[in-house]
């Protein structure tokens, strides 16, 4: 089954061009096609990114034309060769294999994602090549989501619907489905960004009593914001009830939430992830969900992506999962899919681009 859909989508690839190549074409316009860049694209992404590409007229690409089955690496190691430019998602490994197989010609990378954690930003820089991310159109959409995923978390939605649909509904209960409230709560934020400011935003009319949070410095600005007081690691796990991971995936971040986060946190606490699963130590998660350490755990992102079914923490019922959809709406994922497009047109061309990673 799993070959005969990928045969299947191998002959589904197509070659995209900012003009259909068509028998039609005067041998002009063949030429001035083929010395346009060329630029690969790992994915289907949303419409309005392949609109601009296609009528940019600067530049001819070829896509990976699935959104189901990422681009197997051999095939990308094959499509690369040679390419000016090169539009990604975030399952794609952008390393040193990758960049010797594209070679000299490319010049930019422009990823469709604000997390660039699967880029090798060293090897990167050594090329010289421009990378493009798409960070603030998605803000208010992850956000929302994560808002949604620590209510559903805290007030054991997913348990509560289960029961009602399977018979478990007697009568109505006075400790039956408790969960933890956010009115008279203090929220952590680990890593206060635009997205952990967004957050806090949206949760303060919960009646939020203190947001605190932590990061490599205190980060006055943003904290203003939303009247966040600046704590230690060690604070923000004692005091929070919930916890907010909105920190991006870096070495220094890798497995931060680990046995020494969750031991010092309430058995009251719930701890919401949206930024990446790397951040996070499973087997002490899981650890900490089981005996009761922490309340709950809310989880967008996991290692591996996608997690196995069998996975130990799917087995809890303290711990809900979503599959990465942070910012799946269709406005924000359009939106990303047209920077990641402008992003690589403009370096292209020399100009800045609307968002770039300094390197
Ligand atoms: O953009 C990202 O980095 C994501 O995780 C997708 O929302």
């Amino acid at each position: 089954m799993w070959c005969s859909r990928m045969a299947l989508r191998g002959l589904q690839r197509i070659a995209v061009a900012p003009l259909n190549i068509t028998g039609g074409l005067t041998s002009n316009v063949q030429r001035e096609m083929s010395t346009l860049p060329r630029v690969y694209v790992t994915r289907q992404i949303p419409p309005e990114g392949l609109k601009i590409l296609r009528e940019s007229g600067q530049v001819q690409f070829e896509l990976w034309d699935s959104d189901d089955v990422p681009v197997p690496r051999k095939e990308l190691l094959q499509k690369v060769k040679g390419v000016d430019g090169l539009v990604c998602v975030l399952t794609e490994k952008i390393d040193a294999e990758l960049l010797d197989a594209a070679g000299p010609n490319l010049k930019v990378l422009s990823t469709m994602s604000v997390g660039f954690d699967h880029l090798s930003l060293e090897e990167l820089k050594k090329r010289g090549i421009r990378v493009g991310y798409t960070p603030d159109v998605l803000t208010d959409a992850v956000a929302e989501l994560t808002v949604a995923l620590l209510l559903t978390t805290s007030r054991r939605l997913i348990e509560a619907t289960h029961e009602a649909k399977t018979g478990g509904w007697g009568t109505w209960r006075t400790l039956w489905l408790c969960g933890h409230e956010l009115a008279n709560s203090t929220v952590g934020i680990l890593g206060l960004g635009r997205i952990g400011v967004a957050i806090a935003e949206r949760l303060a009319p919960f009646k939020v009593k203190k947001f605190i949070y932590t990061d490599v410095a205190p980060r006055p600005e943003l904290a203003s914001i939303i009247n966040a007081e600046y704590v230690s690691f060690d604070e923000l796990a004692k005091q929070s009830d919930f916890l907010s991971v909105c920190c991006a995936l870096t070495p220094e971040t890798k497995e931060i939430c680990n046995k020494n986060l969750f031991s010092k946190m309430k058995n009251t606490s719930i701890f919401i992830n949206t930024s990446r699963g790397g951040v996070v130590n499973q087997e002490d998660l899981y650890e900490a969900l089981s005996t009761g350490q922490i309340a709950g755990a809310g989880l967008d992102v996991t290692v591996p992506e996608p997690l196995p079914t069998s996975h130990p923490l799917f087995t809890l019922k303290n711990c809900v999962i979503l599959p990465h959809i942070a910012s799946a709406s269709y406005t924000t994922r359009n939106a990303m899919s047209a920077m990641a497009a402008n992003n690589l047109l403009l370096g292209l061309r020399g100009e800045p681009m609307i968002k770039e990673l300094k390197l």
